[in-house]
């Protein structure tokens, strides 16, 4: 069996007084996707920045493609996040933003999708020429989903990814991510949305307690 992409082995950590992770154990290898559920507050974002290398563990490992998560340029080419939503460049459009990072990310093969169609699958042909700031939450979210998906990436991180967006794209992004798996990406998303989990059909996992556990299969 292939390497793990991720392994977390006994994870802790603590935020202020607070124990958020209290022995976490995950691994996840190529092309699955995990969901992590929960209630509110029981670390499903902490457990992402663990594994994006931006919160350190207190005690416990976090391995991902092999070594722990460092917050470099050479990690992120490897990984796409999509979590709190970023700082828009106010002078660019849509189309600008996405075509920004796609120039500055090698492009797999001539068969890697263009910007114009990464908008198409994302549902923003039609505010292409916005700026980001006009468009409504939903339409940022996919903005921030097509910024991960128009370059290459061997892992996803989705915090939320249903934040904002109707039942028709929720749905659509569903697809987007289970071809993402089957073309060999990983996915581990941090969501409160059954239905998204079940179209992706995602490993179902839930943080209870500061503990991953299996999540009901519905
Ligand atoms: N910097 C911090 N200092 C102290 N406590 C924090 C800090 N950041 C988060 N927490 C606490 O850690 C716990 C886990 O937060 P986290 O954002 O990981 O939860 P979550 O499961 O993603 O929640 P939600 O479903 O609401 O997004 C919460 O109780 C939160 O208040």
């Amino acid at each position: 069996m292939s390497e793990p992409i991720i392994d977390v082995r006994d994870l802790h950590v603590v935020l202020g007084a607070n124990p958020v992770l209290r022995g976490v154990d995950l691994t996840v290898r190529q092309g699955e996707i995990v969901a992590v559920a929960g209630e509110n507050g029981t670390g499903k974002s902490t457990l992402l920045r663990c594994l994006a290398g931006l919160r350190p563990p207190t005690s416990g490992e976090v391995s991902v493609f092999g070594t722990p998560p460092s917050d470099d340029a050479a990690f992120w080419r490897a990984v796409a996040l999509v979590a709190a939503e970023p700082a828009w460049y106010p002078g660019l459009t849509v189309h600008e933003h996405v075509e920004l990072i796609r120039v500055t990310h090698e492009p797999v093969d001539d068969a890697w999708p263009d910007v114009a169609q990464v908008l198409e699958r994302c549902g923003l042909t039609e505010r292409a020429d916005a700026v980001p700031l006009t468009l409504s939450t939903g339409q940022r979210q996919r903005l921030c989903l097509a910024s991960a998906l128009v370059r290459p990436s061997r892992l996803l991180l989705l915090d939320e990814p249903e934040h904002g967006l109707d039942t028709a794209f929720r749905t659509r992004l569903a697809g987007i991510l289970t071809e993402y798996a089957r073309s060999g990406g990983t996915v581990v998303m941090a969501s409160h949305d059954p239905g998204l989990i079940e179209a992706t059909g995602a490993r179902h996992t839930v943080l209870s307690s500061g503990r991953l556990a299996a999540g009901a299969t519905r």
